[in-house]
């Protein structure tokens, strides 16, 4: 019998966050590992965490004998390995290509700039601003891309990988307390999918690491 997929995740980190959505969609059973990012200079920066994820992030998946890092990677590698829901719409290329514009407009433009090492960098009280600026200026060009391609979700009528990349990102930005009323495309799209089972039980407050005040 195939070991049981291990995640190290922690549970605000909004990385790990969209693998534990699309793990729950494809109805994988797994082991949750946390790995918390802030206690003594973060776990993700010891030396054995190193040797799983040489980033020192969160998530690392081990599935199928393979130890995955990089959450969009990982995405997609369940999505070909594993039956429906399918998160990248099967033989429509152009569909295809705005679900990776829209996952990649936060993936690789909104959330990088304000992650934990980053706002560790700019240090101090700038980090609240920070963090404040950068999302809601990528929310600005998100809100205009989703106009052109939203139904219910974010690409049409079905969840894809820019939903499951999608609903993480506002929990940051309410954390950050960006006003969420100047984006109602994402902010209606962001309603109708915490009302999936699928991203209920990937969110933070049900992660056996999250702390009993904040559930
Ligand atoms: N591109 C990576 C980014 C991972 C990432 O930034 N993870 C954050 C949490 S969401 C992290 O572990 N940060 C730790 C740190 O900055 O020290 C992915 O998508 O997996």
């Amino acid at each position: 019998m195939a070991a049981k997929p291990v995640l190290y995740s922690y549970f605000r980190s909004s990385c790990s966050w969209r693998v534990r959505i699309a793990l729950a969609l494809k109805g994988i059973d797994y082991e949750t590992k946390p790995v918390h990012l802030l206690q003594d200079g973060g776990e993700q920066n010891t030396d054995n965490y190193r040797e799983l994820n040489p980033q020192c992030e969160v998530p690392t998946l081990e599935i199928d004998g393979q130890t995955m890092t990089q959450s969009m990677s990982i995405i997609e590698y369940l999505d070909e390995t594993r039956g429906p829901p399918f998160l990248l719409p099967q033989g429509d290329p152009i569909k295809k290509q705005k679900v990776r514009a829209i996952s990649q407009a936060i993936a690789c433009g909104i959330q990088p700039i304000q992650n934990l090492r980053v706002l560790q960098y700019v240090g101090g009280e700038k980090k609240a601003e920070w963090g404040h600026y950068w999302i809601e200026r990528g929310f600005k060009g998100l809100e205009q891309l989703l106009q052109g391609t939203a139904g219910r979700y974010c690409i049409g009528d079905e969840i894809t990988m820019a939903d499951v990349v999608l609903v993480p990102q506002v929990y940051n930005a309410n954390r950050f307390k960006v006003d969420m009323s100047a984006f109602p495309t994402i902010s209606r799209i962001n309603a109708a999918l915490l009302e999936v089972e699928a991203f209920k039980v990937a969110s933070p407050s049900e992660q056996p690491d999250c702390p009993p005040e904040l559930r």
